[in-house]
């Protein structure tokens, strides 16, 4: 058996590769892969680790000749035409829950990061512009203030019980559907999309990317939030309009961003919410700390391994692929 993986896999990932026999390629190259290059490559594996790479349904419909397995180390799967890989039989796996506390914990660093301005007070003391000033550059206090969870699932969870306990923040959220257990647990609160946007002193947000949650904080939503609010995204780049998010926080309709996720990514040196005082952005590393990849290498390859072996994935994201 031989894999490719799109990137550079972890080491326990290697490791268990090896220990089971299978040979494993790694894309090497200082390019993202493309699809060309990716199409050309897959009729020599038997299954792909997929490290952000677009598996759209043609080269899925070209994987189905040989590839057993699309293993993803990533709990996003927004990359990939699941519904063509359970057409076409391809059985898909994601890394969910391993990655959800790292991933929570770059969203309440930046939510504190963005609340106390730490980032540009940083730049401040590398600039040799500390100054001692009272009523300059001030930030605003967490503790008791209203946090929204904009996707309270995994990661949303841990956020949110994060910033209760830290700050005491009184929390509400909105999702497609209630979460009566989280409610409970949380003293959380179920709103509106709007009542949401109205409501919050800090939104954070942990939606998956689907066409529903796509721009969906746009010009018209940063309208309804306070002129205070705060807006943290650890989600997909592309569930903010980014242009309307410049606009919102340039004319202070709202008052700060902190982005671990950008559209596109990475985000350019020049852009121009990098210049502005509130803004905080961090090159997506959710999920990067070396517990976290190595769990998330290690669920994926026993993923990988199961599927090479005819059996079910631990966590497939297309589970009906193996309804007869
Ligand atoms: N920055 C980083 O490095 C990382 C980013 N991520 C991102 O975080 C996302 C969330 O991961 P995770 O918490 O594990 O996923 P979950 O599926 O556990 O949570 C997502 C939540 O979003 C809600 N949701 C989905 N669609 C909508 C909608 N249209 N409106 C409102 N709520 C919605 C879901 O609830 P319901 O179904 O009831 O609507 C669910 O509670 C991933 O999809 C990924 O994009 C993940 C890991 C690392
Ligand atoms: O962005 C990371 C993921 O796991 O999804």
């Amino acid at each position: 058996m031989k894999v490719f993986a799109t990137r550079k896999v972890p080491k326990i990932t290697r490791e268990l590769l090896e220990q089971n026999q299978i040979e494993l390629d790694e894309w090497h190259e200082n390019h993202s892969i493309t699809k060309h290059e990716l199409m050309e490559l897959i009729p020599g594996y038997d299954g792909i680790f997929v490290m952000s790479t677009q598996f759209d349904r043609e080269i899925i419909e070209f994987s189905s000749k040989n590839i057993k397995a699309l293993s993803l180390l990533s709990v996003g799967f927004e990359n990939v035409d699941v519904k063509a890989a359970t057409e076409f039989g391809i059985p898909v796996s994601n890394t969910p829950d391993v990655l959800s506390e790292s991933t929570a914990d770059i969203a309440f660093l930046l939510m504190q990061n963005v609340a106390r301005k730490a980032f540009f007070n940083y730049k401040r003391v590398l600039d040799g512009n500390w100054k001692r000033e009272f009523n300059d550059h001030l930030g605003f206090d967490l503790s008791g203030k209203t946090l929204g969870v904009f996707g309270l699932g995994r990661i949303g969870f841990v956020t949110a019980k994060r910033s209760k306990a830290a700050f005491d923040m009184n929390i509400i959220y909105h999702n497609r559907s209630r979460n009566e257990e989280v409610e409970n647990e949380l003293n959380a609160k179920y709103v509106s999309f709007d009542e949401l946007l109205a409501q919050s002193d800090v939104i954070s947000i942990h939606s998956a990317l689907t066409p529903e949650t796509e721009m969906i904080f746009n010009k018209d939503a940063f309208q309804k939030m306070k002129n205070s609010a705060v807006i943290i995204n650890t989600s997909r780049g592309k569930v903010i309009d980014e242009k309307a998010l410049y606009e919102a926080l340039k004319s202070g309709k709202i008052w700060g961003a902190g982005l671990d996720v950008t559209d596109p990514e990475p985000m350019s040196a020049d852009n121009p919410l990098l210049a502005l005082e509130n803004v905080a952005v961090l090159p997506h590393i959710g999920s990067a700390t070396k517990e976290t990849r190595t769990a998330m290498g290690k669920l994926a390859v026993e993923n990988m391994i199961l599927a090479l072996n005819g059996k079910r994935m631990k966590t497939p994201v297309n589970p009906e692929v193996y309804e007869d």
